[in-house]
């Protein structure tokens, strides 16, 4: 059979690592659904290429197509390569939708003719190998645990994690949680707690379980699941963890009652050195890995390395030491340095406060202090229940939003990661417009909602200085594939002041931060890791000793790395 025989050609994507392991960057190939003659499947080959990604034509993020059933591909030729960029330890991995094959490979893998300068990268995403690593694993129905200081990416792979999840187990089983509203908010999900169906937790572990049983809606959920999303674990204590392994355990006798969780599927992220549970520490298992489940729950644990957010590398060092504890007096001269950077187009920095009532004090006193006409814009809520409705309160778009010209503010979704218009971008209204949306005609009732008179804010971004009208966006929570509840709102808030506990997950391009009242573990480092660069923090009265790492935190990661 020659090359271009009617065979039907699917294209693999990051996971040929898998059937690649000694090339480098991975790389697209293009497969055949049927052997040629004279050639075999090779068992390793057929067995990974089951699961593995197909990108689909024109998909922009990333192809996630999964490919189930029996091993039926086998590996023809590299169409696209592109190589690791010089000095990322973790090697890009392009997505590639289109173009010509560029690069063979051989029966044994080996490739040839790479022509890596001409190697053009037309998909938008690119994944570190770790990440990609985790993808992996998660794609063999492994339990991860994804760490790593901030800015690595994790909560960018849950997005991905979360597709591979859905293709394997199917959506309506894959449940999305976290540890927070807000953080649960952010990846469509609800807090672990709702999703466990224990309120707050208090009591044995048994009488929770009892409680679960008990409920039907919650024990549904705990059947129907196969795999649970856990983002910012570091919120969630060890004692809790366990309550809920016991939970699984026993509500799920039937598939698993010795293995974590009933045999759920995990997928858990978070980074320890950031903001710890809200409880006394004193408790014994303060930390989620202090739980007895924690090493039982993961098939891999792993340490991203790769800092995304902050290209500047003396700066991730920087904060590398901070994370640790550690400011050494070069660290401790250059924040000194930090006296304050100018506004970018006319946009100040945003002050971070450790408190939230000094943030909605500071808010609204800018607010009122323009003097302005206000405009408010009132969230359209809509949800299964009023518990289901309340969860929305998480949702980082608030339900009144009054702005006036002049008001500064943040974005609290991504509407265009390319251009920089992301969950933390800053601007400030110059206008308000009354211009349809002339692709969202059906959505008129909701429209009228939000805003009765029909205006929206137009905004001066910082990321590029233009001018855009911002329309309303949507926020669901969902139980595994069932939406519960919706958030309709101007994706704004006023951006003079922020808490820590807010930015918790943005990227901040200018902030200035008093961290003299920091309190808590890992505050200094949350606050200070959200900036993309130095030049963008403004810090006020910066003192070295409200830098706060547990101990526990540094042996647990100590060991993390020798295990690698
Ligand atoms: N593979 C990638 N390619 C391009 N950008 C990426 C990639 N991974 C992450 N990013 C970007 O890096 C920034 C930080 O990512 P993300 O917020 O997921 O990090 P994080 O590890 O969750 O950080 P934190 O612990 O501070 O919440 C985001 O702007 C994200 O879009």
């Amino acid at each position: 059979m020659e090359d271009g025989d009617d065979e039907e050609v699917v294209r693999l994507g990051q996971n040929n690592l898998a059937l690649n392991e000694g090339l480098e960057t991975g790389g697209w190939r293009s497969v055949r659904k049927r052997p040629a003659p004279g050639h075999s499947f090779g068992g390793g080959i057929g067995a990974e290429a089951a699961n593995y990604v197909c990108v689909e034509e024109g998909l922009e993020m990333a192809g996630t197509e999964w490919k189930k059933g029996k091993p039926q591909v086998r590996v023809v030729e590299v169409v696209d390569y592109v190589p690791a960029e010089e000095g990322l330890e973790t090697a890009g991995m392009p997505w590639k939708t289109k173009g010509k094959p560029q690069n063979r490979v051989d029966e044994q893998g080996k490739e040839e003719n790479l022509e890596k300068k001409q190697a053009e990268k037309i998909g938008k995403v690119t994944l570190s190998m770790q990440q990609l690593q985790v993808l992996k694993a998660i794609a063999q129905g492994k339990s991860v645990f994804v760490t790593g200081s901030a800015g690595t990416g994790k909560s960018f792979l849950v997005e991905f994690a979360i597709r591979v999840l859905n293709r394997i187990h199917g959506a309506d089983s894959v449940f999305v949680t976290a540890s927070t509203g807000l953080a649960a908010c952010a990846i469509g999900g609800t807090t672990l707690h709702s999703f466990a169906g224990v309120g707050l937790g208090v009591g044995s572990k048994e009488s929770l379980a009892t409680k679960v049983l008990s409920r039907r809606e919650s024990k549904k959920r705990w059947m129907k699941a196969q795999a649970l999303v856990i983002d910012e674990i570091s919120m969630i204590d060890g004692e809790f963890l366990d309550k809920l392994d016991y939970v699984g355990r026993t509500v799920r006798a039937s598939s698993g009652k010795q293995k974590p969780f009933g045999g759920l599927q995990l997928v858990v992220t978070g980074d320890f050195f950031q903001l710890p549970p809200v409880k006394p520490e004193n408790e014994k298992k303060y930390f989620a890995f202090e739980a007895d489940c924690w090493s039982r729950c993961f098939d891999l644990q792993i340490e991203l390395t790769h800092v995304f957010r902050q290209s500047d590398q003396d700066f991730v060092a920087l904060l590398n030491e901070i994370r640790k504890g550690v400011c050494s007096p070069p660290t401790l001269s250059k924040l000194h340095g930090c006296t304050g950077p100018v506004g970018d187009q006319g946009i100040i920095p945003t002050r971070l406060y450790p408190h939230k009532v000094d943030v909605g004090r500071e808010n609204d006193h800018n607010l009122r202090s323009l003097g302005r006409e206000l405009v408010t814009f009132t969230a359209k809520d809509e949800g299964k229940s009023d518990f289901a409705i309340r969860l929305l309160e998480n949702v980082r778009a608030v339900k009144l939003l009054s702005l006036c010209i002049g008001a500064q503010v943040m974005l609290v979704k991504n509407l265009d990661t390319e251009i920089g218009l992301v969950n933390g971008a800053r601007g400030i209204v110059v206008r308000f417009s009354q211009e349809e949306d002339p692709l969202a005609p059906e959505a008129k009732d909701t429209m009228r909602f939000v805003s009765p008179s029909g205006v929206w804010p137009v905004v001066r971004f910082a990321c590029d200085g233009l001018e855009r009208v911002v329309r309303p966006e949507s926020w669901s929570v969902l139980e595994g594939n069932t939406e519960i509840a919706k958030r309709t709102q101007v994706p704004l808030i006023l951006a003079w002041a922020l808490s820590v506990h807010k930015c918790q997950g943005m990227t901040l391009d200018r902030v200035e931060t008093d961290l003299s009242k920091a309190f808590d573990y890992g505050m200094v480092y949350v606050a200070l890791s959200r900036i993309r660069s130095l030049d963008g923090l403004q810090l006020i009265g910066f003192d070295p000793s409200r830098i706060k790492v547990h101990s526990k935190v540094v042996s647990f990661y100590d060991k993390l790395g020798k295990q690698k």
